[in-house]
């Protein structure tokens, strides 16, 4: 990117240009003080010169390049250009929370006081769960998905309704490996993800001001599992701008516990909020609890994972008992 030029161009002091443009009083009087080395000298003079310019057009063009790979690089991670990171990956976060206007979204449902959403926001924390509970709650999603996994990018394993994908389908866990499941997870692992799950319950009742047991698990809540494979059906094209509670409808609350570490063991894959003027981003984390109201003050998306694999649990709730599911058993 060249610099604009605007006018004739002023030759810097002392620059062989000047020289030329003026063959006054200092050039002079050094032809007149050395009659005999004047050509010798001026050439020494110039010869440095031509080396300096060199240089600085050679720096000059090494910043534009730099300049248009850092643009680029900007508009391939940065979705639309402007990010802003709300959540690094190598902060240790006890708690960030930051309240945004809540939209309309829950008007159109029945509202229950002292739950339904009238602050809105999102918080994230690294102080709920800890990366021991992350990494054992991460082996529990490894040990379903294990059984089975999508053809594309995008696997879940939903250990209340059993759901897990397989190919370019779903079956249902526990009719489908009937007792064997007894085999697979443990009871630890049970009441390791129902302690999780209050945890989670209890830091998001707490950031939103209202009382923890007016929230009901919903569904879905899921753990899920994604990798750079190219997509094969709609399920796996999870990358797509959304407001869960359009998407999911019982959703007042999403929480989201990130069982992996953002360029440790995957790239790409950040979490984004999207706003006008510039996108938050929450980096995920092992133990990183981000949360926030369902409506669409909180529109976000997911980039694509660019390598690894990806881990994480929604985990979200409702203010609506109808629409409340129990923790997952095993039966
Ligand atoms: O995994 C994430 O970071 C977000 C997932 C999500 O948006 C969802 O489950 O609705
Ligand atoms: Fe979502």
């Amino acid at each position: 990117m060249a610099p604009q030029r605007r006018g004739a161009p002023k030759a810097p002091e002392g620059s062989g240009a000047a020289e030329r443009r003026r063959p006054n009083s200092q050039a002079v009087s050094r032809r007149m003080r050395c009659p005999q080395l004047c050509t010798c000298s001026m050439k020494n003079v110039r010869a440095p010169r031509e080396t300096q310019r060199k240089w600085l057009r050679a720096a000059a063009l090494g910043a534009c390049a730099a300049l248009t790979a850092l643009l680029l690089w900007g508009s391939l991670g940065g979705d639309d250009g402007v990010t802003e990171v709300l959540a690094h990956r190598s902060e240790v976060l006890l708690g960030r929370f930051i309240e945004v206007p809540c939209s309309e979204d829950y008007d159109s449902h029945r509202r229950f006081e002292g739950c339904s959403p009238r602050k809105c926001g999102r918080g994230v924390t690294d102080a709920v769960i800890t990366r021991d509970e992350a990494r054992r709650i991460r082996s529990i999603a490894e040990k379903g998905l294990s059984l089975g996994g999508s053809d594309g990018g995008a696997s879940i394993l939903d250990l209340h309704s059993g759901a897990l994908s397989v190919g370019r389908h779903f079956v249902n866990l526990y009719r489908y490996f009937g007792d064997k499941v007894q085999n697979i997870f443990s009871e630890e692992d049970f009441q390791l993800y129902r302690d999780v799950r209050q945890k989670v319950q209890l830091a998001i009742a707490q950031a939103f001001g209202i009382s923890a047991s007016s929230l009901y698990l919903t569904k879905p809540t899921f753990f899920s599992r994604i990798n750079s494979t190219e997509a094969r059906t709609a399920h796996d094209e999870y990358w797509h701008a959304h407001v869960d509670k359009v998407t999911y409808g019982s959703f007042d609350y999403t929480s989201l516990l990130y069982l992996s570490d953002y360029l440790d063991d995957f790239g790409g894959g950040r979490f984004m909020f999207m706003e006008e003027g510039a996108n938050k981003t929450v980096e995920p984390r092992a133990g990183r609890v981000s949360f926030f109201t369902s409506g669409s003050e909180n529109l976000h998306r997911v980039e694509k994972v660019l390598w690894g694999t990806r881990y994480a649990v929604t985990i979200a709730f409702t203010c609506n008992p109808d629409h409340g599911i129990a923790d997952p058993v095993l039966t």
